[in-house]
């Protein structure tokens, strides 16, 4: 892991769900929303939770990669988002669902093409946090959040062997 993240944020598919949720009921104040706009693929899994919760039925993608692992390179929009969404009054009346956002470099770009849309993530970082209209949980800067889908269960040494190593 690069030395830039100082911090571990673990999240487990049940505090992610919670986190979802949490965010579907946030959103729900905000409405209503005529669709939903995962950014994949992180965006996938909370646009789910979200779309259930608010009883919205048409779910849309936008394709964006940017890090590799843990390094970021150019943004690259692997797939726009269909014209019958993007053409439409700027995107009034869209949900943007990703799952955090860090540097904002991918919710800039994917809010250029839909300027109008109300943009949430579950998780943000304070550089991106200003791109973002809700989320929920704020971490540093410095922290790498570890995702459900991430992560698989290894063998935790004892705290003991950690203090004397
Ligand atoms: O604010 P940024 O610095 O742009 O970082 C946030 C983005 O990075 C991750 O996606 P990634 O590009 O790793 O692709 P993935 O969703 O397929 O994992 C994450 O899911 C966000 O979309
Ligand atoms: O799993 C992830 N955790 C993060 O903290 C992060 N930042 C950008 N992209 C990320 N992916
Ligand atoms: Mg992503």
């Amino acid at each position: 892991m690069d030395e830039k993240w100082q911090k571990s944020f673990p999240v487990s598919w049940d505090q992610f769900h919670r986190d979802a949720r949490a965010l579907a009921w946030r959103l729900s104040a905000a409405g209503p929303f005529h669709a939903v706009v995962a950014v994949t693929r992180g965006g996938l899994v909370p646009a789910a939770v979200v779309a259930r919760e608010l009883g919205i039925r048409v779910i849309e993608s936008v394709c964006v990669a940017s890090y590799e692992y843990d390094k970021q390179g150019e943004i690259q929009v692997l797939k726009p988002i269909s014209e019958a969404i993007a053409k439409k009054d700027g995107g009034k009346g869209v949900l943007i669902v990703d799952d955090l956002v860090d540097t904002g470099a991918t919710a800039r770009v994917v809010r250029e093409m839909l300027p109008k849309a109300h943009f949430a993530t579950v998780y943000a970082k304070p550089a991106g946090r200003p791109l973002v209209d809700t989320f929920i949980t704020e971490v540093s800067q410095d922290t790498w959040i570890y995702l459900p889908w991430d992560m698989h269960l290894t063998f935790a040494p004892p705290i003991g062997d950690k203090a004397t190593a």
